[in-house]
């Protein structure tokens, strides 16, 4: 039997239409917009709702500390870059780092991509400036293109289009991977040894020992390596552009609720968490797990209330805070938040994204991150919970599975003049696939108390 939506549930769908809505492109051609969004609406879910309460549960676990969150992929996902190989790298990154952690932290790793629908960014400016000539910032694959032409840069709504069927092609690829054999912890621990192979980590040689042991003490118990050969990979982007996110809240037809259909998990941006703003608002109605991005400047109000509106009924997994506050920020920002959250009985689940506070401008001008502020970060994170005996969730980072050179230093020792080798993202400089492993390492050296 399938259950409909109420008349208030439809209207209450609407409403964000009326509130201010930041970061939304200029689409020169309001009537296209309308086209493009009618034709998402007819175009089937990215995701079933039953799959976005299982990942709210397990978000629920994390929170009180019975399950760990990685959440990593590109900073923007591009068209171009959506092949095979670039999918199969990042997923193969997130599910190494996932083993580590798992040994690491004694806990099961709910692991999910920034991937599958990541194509639309918030921008500090709305124009870009270049030997004299401006034109409107790229705003991610699903608005406009990245090539400095004004043609290229006008928005266009036929993008949201093509958003989706990558989105789609991405979501499939990490379905058959996931589910078909390629997440064996077999072949994950072999390419474990290839890392730890490499002199540049020799100072992870005895975590690397451990986690030997223990494979060969799975297999001497008889453990069925076959019966854990599928894992659970979820999808995420942030929500940014209402009108694709719109179109793609369906009515689940099991309860004649609402959810978000393009992703497992969507989280509102540091820019655009306005509590009477269009994204809070369409946001709170849906029924997936959300996340909100908090950066140093938030108070324990702003928190509260965030938590107030998007979780009225203090559901765990519901909730996640995903805080950025920059290396040299966190130990004094985040105890202030964290105790008042949990102090007025909130269930949320923490989540440290050590990348979008640690940014810099090198001296040749790339924007950039050095890995040990990134890593100090994610330290300060644990830090702060283990003194107030709260639970630190999980981790968000920007990452891709290639061996790209855009986040400074690492044991490889990224520099500046490595920069210009292969600097490839379009926004925000990532952890390549040797520097996403170390921290994985670092992070699970860390919980194991070496
Ligand atoms: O994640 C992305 C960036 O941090 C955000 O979009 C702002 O980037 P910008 O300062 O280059 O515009
Ligand atoms: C823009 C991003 O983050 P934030 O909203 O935290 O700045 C991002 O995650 O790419
Ligand atoms: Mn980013």
């Amino acid at each position: 039997m399938s259950i409909e939506a109420s008349p208030e549930v439809l209207e209450g769908l609407q409403r964000w239409r009326e509130l201010p809505a930041r970061q939304q492109p200029e689409w020169p051609d309001p009537a296209a917009v309308v086209r493009a969004t009618e034709e998402l609406r007819g175009y089937p879910p990215l995701v079933f709702a039953g799959e976005a309460d299982n990942l709210r549960e397990k978000l629920a676990m994390a929170a009180r500390g019975e399950a760990f969150l990685l959440q990593g992929g590109d900073c923007a996902e591009t068209f171009a870059e959506s092949t095979a190989d670039r999918i199969r790298n990042k997923i193969r990154t997130i599910l190494q780092m996932a083993a580590v952690l798992t040994y690491g932290a004694s806990l099961p790793v709910i692991k999910m991509g920034r991937m599958a629908g990541q194509y639309a960014k918030p921008r500090s400016s709305d124009l870009e400036t270049r030997d004299g000539v401006t034109l409107p910032a790229y705003r991610g694959d699903a608005v406009n293109a990245h090539g400095f032409t004004e043609q290229e840069r006008i928005p266009d709504p036929r993008r949201l289009l093509e958003a989706y069927h990558r989105s789609a092609t991405t979501i499939n690829l990490i379905r058959a991977f996931t589910y078909g054999g390629f997440a064996d912890l077999r072949e994950v621990h072999e390419w474990n040894r290839g890392f730890t192979a490499n002199p540049a980590y020799a100072r992870y040689e005895v975590l690397a020992g451990e986690i030997d042991r223990a494979m060969r003490f799975m297999r001497a118990c008889g453990v069925d390596f076959d019966a854990l050969r599928t894992v659970d990979m979820y999808t995420s982007h942030e929500a940014l552009l209402l009108d694709y996110e719109a179109a793609m809240t369906r009515i689940d037809s099991r309860s004649g609720l609402p959810y978000n259909t393009s992703a497992h998990f969507v989280w509102i941006g540091e820019r655009t968490r306005q509590l009477d703003g269009a994204h809070v608002d369409l946001l709170a109605r849906v029924r997936n797990p959300l996340g909100v991005k908090l950066g140093p400047t938030t108070t324990a109000d702003d928190a509260l209330a965030l938590a107030e509106r998007l979780d009225p009924e203090n559901t765990p997994g519901r909730l996640t805070f995903i805080t950025r506050m920059g290396a040299g920020r966190v130990r004094d920002v985040l105890p202030g938040l964290v105790e008042r959250v949990t102090g007025e009985g909130r269930t949320v689940t923490w989540v440290c994204d050590p990348m979008h506070g640690n940014t810099i401008t090198s001296p040749s001008g790339y924007k950039t991150r050095e890995f040990a502020t990134v890593i100090d970060e994610v330290h300060g994170f644990f830090e702060v919970h283990h003194a107030l005996g709260t639970v630190p969730g999980g981790l968000h980072v920007e990452l891709t599975g290639d061996d790209v050179t855009e986040v400074l230093g690492g044991s490889e020792q990224v520099d500046e003049a490595a920069l210009a080798r292969r600097y490839e993202t379009l926004v925000d400089p990532r952890l390549n696939h040797q520097q996403s492993l170390e921290m994985a390492f670092d992070v699970a050296e860390m919980l194991r108390g070496h």
